[in-house]
């Protein structure tokens, strides 16, 4: 199908694999230029140059979600590359185990510097171009079905994931007065390289195979098959267009009927 340019530019960050890649791909398709920002920028370029690279409306950008500056300096580039800025996608997240005995300070600081703090920098990064722009926007951010329940063995994880939920439902209310929506997706469990890692994992450590890895996560599936990126692809790509303009503060869950909200 011929992609039409709608005028707008999107920011994904991890958008080198996975989710993320399968949103750049698809907002792209929908005729958004879109910015594939990642710490792994031999993926976020393969990406890009997949979608025709800078002429055919999609840059690769380095950015360390946990680090403040660089989500900024990816937002600045974002728009002096592609002329505008109307969405942030704040995709990157790591899921590592964390059995409750096992917590330490290093490992909450990691896990929510990414999942947590990232979304954070990305939303005050996002406000600051839209404003000087002198238009509102979309502001999007992965939450997870493990963000409404608490899942077993990766309660770090399900942390960042309410925390992101908080976080998204203030922002929607202080940010409304610049005409910006602040929202979240919710997957359930999406084959990806993250998903894969966590499966094997969480079966290694209890000494049984892979596949018994990937029950513990999939159990209770209402549709009874695993999510592709592209189940979720879609309801961001719905959160970032015009038939989503009056929602605002929620977490869209998008699981295959898991969590029942
Ligand atoms: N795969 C799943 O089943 C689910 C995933 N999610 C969430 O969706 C998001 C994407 O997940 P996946 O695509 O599965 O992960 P993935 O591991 O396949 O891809 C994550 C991407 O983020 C990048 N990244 C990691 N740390 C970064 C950092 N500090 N700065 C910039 N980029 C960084 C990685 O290089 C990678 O390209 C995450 O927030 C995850 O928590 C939520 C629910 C389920
Ligand atoms: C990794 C994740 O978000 C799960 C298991 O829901």
């Amino acid at each position: 199908m011929t992609r039409t340019d709608n005028g707008k530019v999107a920011l994904i960050t991890g958008g080198g694999q996975g989710i993320g890649q399968a949103i750049a791909e698809r907002l792209h398709a929908d005729g958004f230029k879109v910015a594939i920002a990642d710490l792994n920028t031999a993926t976020a370029g393969a990406v890009a140059d997949a979608l025709g690279g800078k002429e055919g409306g999609a840059i690769a950008l380095e950015v360390n979600v946990s680090d403040r500056d660089s989500v900024f300096a990816a937002v600045d580039q974002t728009v002096s590359a592609l002329g505008g800025f109307d969405v942030i996608v704040n995709n990157a997240g790591i899921a590592p185990q964390s059995p409750i005995e096992d917590i330490t300070p290093q490992s909450i600081e990691k896990i929510f510097s990414i999942n947590f703090n990232g979304v954070v920098w990305g939303t005050q990064a996002a406000t600051k171009a839209f404003r000087e722009l002198g238009h509102g926007g979309r502001i999007i951010s992965a939450a997870s079905q493990a963000g409404h329940v608490g899942n077993p063995g990766i309660a770090l994880y399900s942390a960042t994931k309410f925390a992101v939920r908080g976080f998204t439902q203030t922002a929607a209310r202080d940010l409304a007065q610049y005409g910006i929506t602040v929202n979240t997706y919710a997957p359930g469990i999406v084959r990806t390289p993250l998903m894969e890692d966590l499966a094997k994992k969480t079966a290694e450590s209890a000494g049984q195979p892979e596949e018994w890895g990937w029950q513990q996560f999939t159990h209770g599936i209402t549709l009874d098959r695993l999510s592709e990126p592209s189940d979720v692809a879609g309801v961001v790509a719905f959160l970032s267009g015009p038939d989503s303009s009056y929602i605002t503060g929620q977490s869209i869950i998008v699981d295959g009927g898991m969590v029942f909200n």
